[in-house]
């Protein structure tokens, strides 16, 4: 049975890149995913604005939505400070399995957790099951469609508190035109555009931080 673009990536990471390295890692897959076969990985011009935001926000917990091969779990992970931890969301298996080995081959899996499931079954287990107070950072980068939802959700699940930090990639390309709406209209949040460019590719896109203000 042939093998997936994603267990092709994985298998090239394995081979190329240094194991227990998370820059070789995140490098690799780039090298790979720019050169041989594209992939929805949020890539390393928009993976810079990931990495400020990041560092600015320091968060002891951070959700990412939407794991896929595990490159922006490795890339928030390798950034966490000692103790603190990331919890990533996949609802489809054969991503989800991408995506655990790629984030033990980097060596970040004490800092990283993969839980498999749909979004809108597991924040609301969040704080019971995985003993989340509050999040300080959230990355969105799964179902365009489900930005807006999910992140509903979080404020009626009481998992935001005043100063979190939302940070959703593809505002632009696919759009989350929706969400853009949603974000800017509320009172609740404060917005800022990062335009940028569609990972390996020169089409326009755009990532859209907005922080709950309680
Ligand atoms: O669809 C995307 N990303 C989403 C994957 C995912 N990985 N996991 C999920 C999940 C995870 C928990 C969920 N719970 C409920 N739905 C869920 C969906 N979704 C995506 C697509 C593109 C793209 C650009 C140009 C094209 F021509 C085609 C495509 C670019 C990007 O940067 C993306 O992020
Ligand atoms: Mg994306």
């Amino acid at each position: 049975m042939n093998q997936s673009k994603e267990q092709r990536i994985l298998n090239f990471v394995l081979q190329n890149a240094v194991r227990g390295d998370p820059r070789s890692v995140v490098d690799t897959i780039d090298r790979y995913c720019s050169q041989k076969e594209w992939a929805m990985n949020v890539g390393n011009e928009k993976g810079l604005i990931l990495d400020k935001t990041v560092e600015e926000a320091s968060p002891s917990v951070a959700l990412e939505l939407g794991s896929y091969c595990g490159y922006s779990a490795v890339r928030i992970g390798r950034l966490l400070k000692a103790g603190a931890r990331l919890l990533t969301v996949e609802f489809n298996p054969q991503f989800a399995a991408i995506a655990k080995q790629m984030i033990e081959f980097a060596g970040v899996q004490d800092k990283v957790k993969l839980l498999e499931g749909p979004s809108e079954e597991i924040i609301p287990q969040l704080k019971k099951k995985y003993e989340v107070d509050t999040l300080d950072f959230v990355f969105l980068d799964h179902w365009k469609d489900r930005y807006t939802p999910d992140t509903i959700l979080l404020q009626e699940c009481n998992l935001l508190r005043k100063g979190s930090v939302l940070l959703a990639d593809n505002v632009i390309f696919p759009g989350a035109p929706e969400f853009l709406n949603y974000v800017r209209k509320s009172p609740h949040f404060q917005c800022t555009n990062y335009p940028s460019h569609l990972e390996y590719m020169e089409v326009e896109d755009a990532m859209e931080k907005a922080v709950f203000l309680g």
